[in-house]
């Protein structure tokens, strides 16, 4: 049988997915696949809330919003659209009060429902918005970038930034349903599309061997807009995400596995300021080989492994190492100094994500300082 590619209808049956996220009281389903945004409008409905509010920003308004507001007028629902600014500064304070006093100055009652339309940054934002309006509210996330569609609408972490560090100012608050039309990837720049693609990576990685070698196969088919890999991709992903999430909600055990790469990487993100120099997914791409790497250097991890992970990161054209971020020098001494402040601190020992290899990831508060210096100093001077 010849596979399908990107110019191949899907049948109706292969076109969506559907997964539960079991949590108890809190258990929500994420539909997946095809003009999932055509649906959105009767699967909202079922929550019965009388009044909506769309928060967004203003380059997937532009593309998407219509198609959603249209899918919900249909069914009944009328609604309000909250536009704010695109990218990663739009995570911070200063627009959530903008945001909350917005939604307030509507008389957002606790029958409200906010839904996120975006990427990570309005799915933080907003999700952190209904946590703390009247105490909690609730939201829906249909996301429209791929690291989104994989990762950030699942499993109930939202927060903005901190000028001490990344996602410092935050709760734990699931939405009710997530929606990811994986059509809705086909506005999005391919360099967005590569920095999700790092947290689909990042699944192999953890536990799932045999996805890491269907992506070594497949990668470019999901870059490229191939229907049924990025079905694929995205339906993986998610299901592995809430799998653990289901076992883990508040992060006290195995959760922080889905933090590989991460102490790495939000130590690169907070150096850079949060700009457009170097995204979420770029930092976790970097920070993940540098999880290796590290694993390599105390012995724990084959060197080919490793190298592994390189030549397939490098091979779609995502970055390897810190040295890639146009236009910056990284202390080691910062960065370790932002580590020092990254979530998973206990008592003044950092906990790290590292690899017995691909599909081996395994937390460890077990790492000597020395070592650290040592690694970040021969890393940041190649
Ligand atoms: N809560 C979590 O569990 C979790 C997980 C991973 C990442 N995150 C957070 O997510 C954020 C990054 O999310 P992101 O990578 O989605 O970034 P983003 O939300 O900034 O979106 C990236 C860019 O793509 C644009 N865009 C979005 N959808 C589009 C589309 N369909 N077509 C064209 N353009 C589109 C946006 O306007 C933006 O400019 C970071 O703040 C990160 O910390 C959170
Ligand atoms: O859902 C999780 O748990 C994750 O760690 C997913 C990460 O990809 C994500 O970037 C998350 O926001 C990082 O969480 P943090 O607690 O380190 O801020
Ligand atoms: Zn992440």
């Amino acid at each position: 049988m010849t596979p399908p590619t990107s110019d191949t209808p899907l049948s109706s049956d292969r076109r969506h997915k559907r997964l539960r996220l079991d949590l108890g009281p809190r258990a929500y389903d994420i539909l997946i696949g095809q003009d999932v945004l055509g649906l959105a409008g009767a699967e909202i409905a079922q929550l019965g809330h009388k009044r909506c509010f769309v928060i967004t920003d203003e380059t997937v308004a532009r593309y998407h919003l219509d198609a959603l507001t249209a899918s919900l007028n249909h069914n009944g629902i009328k609604v309000e659209a909250l536009v704010l600014p695109a990218g990663e500064r739009t995570k911070s304070l200063t627009q959530l009060e903008k945001l909350t006093n917005n939604l307030l100055e509507k008389k957002v009652d606790r029958h409200s429902l906010l839904i996120a339309l975006g990427g990570g940054v309005i799915g933080d934002l907003t999700g952190f918005a209904a946590a703390v309006l009247l105490r909690g509210i609730d939201f829906v996330q249909v996301p429209t970038t791929l690291l989104a569609q994989v990762d950030s609408s699942v499993g109930g972490k939202t927060g903005v930034n901190s000028p001490h560090g990344k996602n410092l100012i935050g709760a734990f608050h699931q939405p009710r349903l997530v929606l990811a039309d994986t059509e809705a990837l086909s506005t999005l720049p391919r360099r967005e599309l590569l920095a999700g693609y790092a947290e689909v990576v990042k699944y192999g990685l953890i536990d799932d061997p045999a996805f890491f070698h269907w992506l070594e196969t497949h990668g470019h088919a999901v870059i490229d807009g191939d229907p049924v890999a990025r079905l694929k991709a995205v339906h993986t992903s998610c299901a592995a995400k809430a799998r653990i999430v289901a076992a883990d909600e508040r992060e006290s055990g195995q959760r922080a596995l889905l933090n590989l790469g991460h102490t790495f990487g939000h130590a690169l993100e907070a150096e850079t300021g949060y700009g457009d120099r170097l995204l979420h997914g770029e930092a976790v791409a970097i920070g993940m080989m540098m999880a290796f790497d590290f694993s390599v250097r105390l012995g724990l991890c084959p060197a080919e492994d490793a190298e592994r992970l390189r030549r397939h990161t490098a091979s779609l054209g995502l970055p390897t190492d810190p040295s890639q971020v146009p236009g910056q020098f990284f202390a080691p001494a910062a960065l370790i100094e932002h580590m020092t402040r990254d979530k998973k601190v206990r008592d003044g020992r950092m906990t790290f994500i590292l690899a017995r290899g691909i599909g081996k990831a395994f937390i460890t508060s077990e790492v000597n300082a020395s070592d650290l210096q040592d690694f970040m100093t021969m890393t940041l001077a190649a």
